[in-house]
């Protein structure tokens, strides 16, 4: 099936970690459907529905699903934190307490933890090679104002730590982070403050879609970063601007646990799809 064979409209879920919020369309047993128009016209706020990433499940691939994930700029993300736990829950509402989820960066495990999701979102990258940064440079100290930290968790992100994460104009460090040429595919901002050995707030502006209230990468690619650092232990607590998150950097791996939330079900018109 493709985009042509949906005329009376395209089923999608909204759900959100945290805030950090999703459209998720479900295309196991058929082809993909999202292309980069597609994405930006349903991640429109205002002409669309609007979403942080849009996740597209697909058929397994030697794992129970595939999971692609888009900005609303029409870009891809080779990892989605918060998204992959929302899809994690919708699949294990389907039975099971455990499933493993292709994605670009790799095979992710999921598991249910009481009513939260956990997932192993895999071993951070600290090569430079692996964060995509134009030139070899020490990752623990690019040449930034600030002194920041380069991890990758299959996406590439830059973490500062700040005295007061409140106060950081996020809307204009962000993208002029975002776009520095020492990253050539770009990178999501990180603004993390230590609060304690086990505790850090951290807000995000990320690649391709700006502000949000949560990103379960960066808390991951945070939490590293602190640790690298001697700032925190591998397992903190993590206050993000839409919610909590546990994150604990284990030798398999850097695992995340949080909520998710399904908001509502809809059905995106030809109009949107271009159907
Ligand atoms: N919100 C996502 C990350 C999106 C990253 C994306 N903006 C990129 O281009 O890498 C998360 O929970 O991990």
């Amino acid at each position: 099936m493709q985009i042509n064979d949906f005329p009376h409209g395209l089923p999608f879920m909204k759900m959100h970690g945290l805030g950090n919020d999703f459209v998720v369309i479900d295309s196991r047993g058929r082809e993909a459907v999202t292309t980069p128009a597609l994405a930006r016209a349903v991640g429109s706020r205002h002409f669309g529905v609007g979403f942080d990433q849009l996740a597209e499940i697909r058929d397994g691939d030697g794992s129970d699903i595939t999971l692609d994930f888009w900005n609303s700029d029409g870009t891809r993300a080779q990892a989605c934190g918060n998204a992959t736990r929302c899809v994690a829950a919708h699949v294990l509402a389907e039975g099971g307490d455990s499933i493993t989820i292709r994605t670009a960066r790799g095979l992710l495990q999921a598991r249910r933890e009481g009513d939260q999701i956990s997932v192993n979102m895999g071993p951070p990258q600290l090569d430079w090679h692996e964060v995509p940064l134009a030139r070899a440079v020490d990752v623990k100290h690019l040449p930034l104002a600030g002194d920041p930290v380069a991890v990758g968790m299959g996406n590439p992100h830059c973490v500062f730590f700040v005295d007061d994460a409140e106060a950081v104009p996020l809307m204009q460090r962000g993208p002029e982070v975002e776009k520095d040429p020492l990253f050539p595919e770009q990178v999501n901002v990180e603004f993390a403050q230590v609060r304690s050995r086990d505790e850090i707030r951290m807000r995000v502006w990320e690649r391709g879609t700006g502000v949000t209230l949560a990103c379960g990468s960066g808390a991951c690619a945070t939490a590293v970063a602190a640790a690298l650092r001697g700032l925190t232990e591998r397992r903190v607590r993590m206050e993000l601007d839409g919610g909590w998150l546990t994150l604990d950097w284990r030798d398999d791996g850097v695992w995340m646990t949080g909520p998710t939330a399904h908001v509502f079900d809809g059905v995106l018109p030809a109009a949107i799809t271009g159907a």
